[in-house]
């Protein structure tokens, strides 16, 4: 059965509207539970919150790492060689990234510039297949609804084709992040992920293996997505299972980019950039891997005690060292002025990679200005939050109420009908 003529379902796998076990093909230790499936109309709790991760420029003011804007690369190049312990030159995290940055970028434009517009592909429908597909991308839109509401709505005045392509998109980076986050985070092993990463490229070469799949093989043909982001996910996937501690920002910073700068980079082809931009690509990806850097950054500093409590600090140990603390201090949870100052470091940074997102949401196509805004200005707001609760992150979950999210609506609204320069 196929969905589309480039779609090709794999042998053995039954597909209907009902088939999101996908653990089942993940499977290689204990049995995981028949009952449990994915994105269930009823969400399941997840039971081990969140990743946590961080970093800190409090002895400089100036920007090392979100500045791959087209002038200064070269610096910003020397400055990633750095000499291990052995005296060998090792690629930074920094040069890794922007590496990655480089390749979407000439992919997109070779595709994406396309008289200003983004040329989709039609459709080559067979019998049956297209109303499939399409309750795939509902699927897609109801667990995207689910999870991220704002977001959701945020995604109303887009055209149906890239609405459906960031649903897609924001379903296969969910159920990415369950693995290692959700319910079900105890029975993968490096060995699952191996899996999870096979069934991508499978994927990408137009063999979904389930509904949800299919939605994100229909979306990889008709926009210049690349596979590497989504692979670096997992990478990050990776990460997160075999290590609790970050030496330094350079380590934290790659953590961040494989799990959320990811995300900007897979978004931007299907959101397109405004044809009236004169802004290169390159820097309007920048701006997107600054988005995910700091959203991550900001997730890391929200969930310090959660983090703690499950024996992990995303917190570079170095930057630690020099405020004067230490894991214990952590994990005993005592705000003092140490800590405070500490920590109003670690918000400047995050806050420094959120005004380098804004000059790049600018840049984006009109109708995709609005979910960006309103994510970025939704999830700068928990820094606000954490000062409000005089930085104690460790017993007090800093949120925004629901009244404020609410308003970041209307107010991303009004800055998304401003353009380029
Ligand atoms: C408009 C918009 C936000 C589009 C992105 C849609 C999309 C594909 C999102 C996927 C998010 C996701 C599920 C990622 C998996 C890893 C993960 C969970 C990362 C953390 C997100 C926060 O999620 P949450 O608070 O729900 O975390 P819990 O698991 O509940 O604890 C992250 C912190 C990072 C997500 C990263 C972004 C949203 C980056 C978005 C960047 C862009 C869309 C680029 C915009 C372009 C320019 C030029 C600025
Ligand atoms: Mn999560």
């Amino acid at each position: 059965m196929s969905f589309t003529s480039s779609l090709v379902v794999s042998p053995n796998v039954e597909l209907s509207p009902s088939n999101f076990g996908f653990l089942d093909s993940l499977r290689d230790g204990p049995q995981i539970p028949d009952s449990f499936r994915f994105f269930s109309r009823n969400r399941v709790p997840n039971l081990i919150n969140k990743r946590q991760k961080w970093g800190n420029p409090s002895h400089s003011t100036e920007l090392k790492y979100p500045i791959l804007c087209e002038s200064g690369y070269g610096s910003v190049i020397a400055a990633s060689m750095v000499a291990n312990p052995a005296g060998e030159m090792a690629v930074s995290a920094e040069q890794k990234v922007y590496n990655v940055v480089m390749k979407q970028a000439a992919l997109v434009k070779r595709q994406l510039r396309t008289a200003g517009e983004l040329d989709v592909k039609p459709d080559i429908v067979l019998p049956g297949t297209l109303s499939l597909l399409n309750e795939a991308y509902d699927r897609c839109g109801e667990v995207c609804a689910e999870y991220a509401k704002t977001f959701y709505l945020g995604t109303m005045l887009m055209t149906p084709e890239r609405q459906k392509a960031i649903w897609a998109i924001y379903v296969w980076c969910r159920r990415t992040d369950e693995l290692v986050d959700g319910p079900n985070a105890s029975h993968i092993t490096p060995t699952a992920l191996d899996r999870w990463e096979a069934r991508l490229e499978e994927l990408f070469q137009g063999r979904p293996f389930d509904m949800l799949d299919a939605a994100l093989a229909d979306t990889v043909t008709k926009f210049p997505v690349d596979i590497q982001p989504f692979k670096d996910m997992i990478e990050g996937m990776r990460m997160d299972l075999r290590k609790s501690r970050y030496k330094n920002f350079d380590e934290l910073y790659l953590y961040c980019y494989y799990v959320a700068g990811t995300v900007g980079l897979m978004s931007v082809p299907v959101m397109g950039i405004a044809p009236e931009s004169e802004a290169s690509t390159e820097s309007v990806y920048n701006a997107a891997l600054a988005l995910g850097i700091a959203n991550q950054l900001t997730n890391i500093l929200r969930d310090v005690g959660e983090d703690a409590r499950r024996g992990r600090i995303y917190l570079p140990q170095d930057e630690l060292a020099q405020a004067g603390l230490s894991d214990e201090d952590i994990f005993a949870g005592r705000v003092t002025d140490k800590w405070r100052n500490f920590m109003k470091s670690q918000i400047k940074r995050a806050r420094m990679f959120f005004d380098e997102a804004e000059k790049g949401v600018l840049e984006l196509n009109k109708a995709s200005r609005w979910p960006v805004w309103a994510s970025l200005l939704l999830y700068r707001q928990i820094l606000d939050e954490i000062e409000a609760n005089d930085y104690n992150n460790f017993t007090k979950r800093a949120y925004v109420r629901k009244g404020k999210k609410i308003l970041a609506l209307p107010m991303a609204y009004a800055r998304a009908l401003l353009g380029p320069s």
